[in-house]
């Protein structure tokens, strides 16, 4: 299925905003049992890849612009939403409880592999952030990570860390992320309380939690509540959650401080509010490959004008010589 039809179906529309990116090398210290190993081994699959990463951090503000980073978003964006769509077909009526309704795009927990509520016995309970959970296999969820949370963290092998809000780090978390060659997208936002997640800015997030190249990844806030709880309603709607599910998980993570208005903001949100998602993805690939050929028929075309200028300026002379 191409991305556009795939797009269309899930009823997307295109805009584009975006930010900056960051990367940096990363040491894997798995704590994750050999079987999870073998089960995730899709999700690391570019692990060597980012084993050379070069360090890389950037910030992304609600204004800031797509196109600055592209190789944050060159990933595919037509499987992502095929998953995404086979994820929402399959769970729609769910009913064993949100956390496993969000497949990983392999599909592993469809041929009886690691669930993600097997995964959360898996992983070890000491150590890790408060408000810690996993939305599927290879995507987690948690409050801002404080230095005693890093061990439990590099377990993880994480990819990318998505950070919700732009304050000072937490002692030595940027080395932290340096040594584990993550690759670090900090969002300046302000919270939900004092401004709803601007629709340009959830489009710049959920590029990079629904590429699969960029996981395993970790999005946070500060307290993993509210702005990380509206991401993941959203995630929710667009994998086709029922709302009294993505509700429910919602308010498990941000109890006792649930909002009216994260509530609201989930439910209100639609699939439409964010059409186009992976236009901007698409779009600069098909523009290079028209402006190379035209550029290609240019060419052409002055080598062909230049051969029948020279062919017409043959005088007769010439040409019987050339005859000759
Ligand atoms: O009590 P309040 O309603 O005044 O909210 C406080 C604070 O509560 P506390 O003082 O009891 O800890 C919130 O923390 P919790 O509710 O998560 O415990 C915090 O939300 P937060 O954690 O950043 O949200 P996420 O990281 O989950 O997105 C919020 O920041 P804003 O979201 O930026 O408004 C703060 O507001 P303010 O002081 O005006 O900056």
């Amino acid at each position: 299925m191409g991305a556009e039809t795939a797009i269309k179906t899930l009823g997307l529309i295109a805009m584009s905003e975006g930010g900056k990116v960051v990367m940096s090398k990363r040491s894997a210290r798995p704590y994750i049992e050999d079987e999870m190993e073998k089960q995730t081994q899709d999700y690391q699959a570019n692990g060597d890849e980012r084993r050379s990463m070069a360090s890389t951090s950037t910030t992304y503000s609600s204004q800031s612009s797509l196109e600055s980073s592209p190789s944050l978003h060159a990933a595919d964006p037509e499987r992502d939403v095929e998953q995404l769509q086979l994820s929402s077909q399959k769970h729609r009526t769910f009913t064993n409880g949100p956390r496993d309704a969000f497949h990983p795009p392999n599909n592993d927990l469809e041929s009886g592999s690691i669930s993600a509520h097997e995964l959360d016995r898996i992983l070890p309970t000491e150590g890790r952030p408060s408000n810690f959970g996993i939305v599927v296999p290879g995507v987690y969820r948690s409050s801002f990570p404080q230095s005693e949370d890093y061990s439990f963290i590099e377990g993880l092998k994480l990819k990318t860390i998505v950070t919700l809000v732009q304050k000072e780090f937490p002692q030595g978390y940027d080395k932290f992320i340096e040594r584990n060659g993550i690759k670090h997208c900090v969002f300046d936002m302000k919270g939900t309380k004092k401004q709803a997640i601007p629709i340009a800015t959830m489009k710049s997030i959920l590029r990079l939690v629904l590429d699969r190249k960029n996981h395993p990844l970790l999005i946070h806030c500060n307290h993993g509540k509210h702005r990380t709880g509206c991401v993941v309603g959203v995630v929710r709607k667009l994998s086709g959650w029922e709302l009294g599910n993505v509700l429910s998980e919602y308010k498990k993570y941000a109890e006792p401080k649930v909002r009216d208005c994260d509530v609201n903001y989930i439910t209100g949100f639609e699939p439409a509010d964010i059409s186009n998602l992976f236009r901007e993805v698409t779009l600069p690939f098909r523009t290079r490959n028209f402006v190379r050929a035209t550029f290609f028929a240019f060419i052409i075309t002055v080598i062909w004008l230049f051969s029948g200028t020279k062919l017409i300026s043959t005088t007769p002379r010439q040409a019987k010589a050339l005859e000759e």
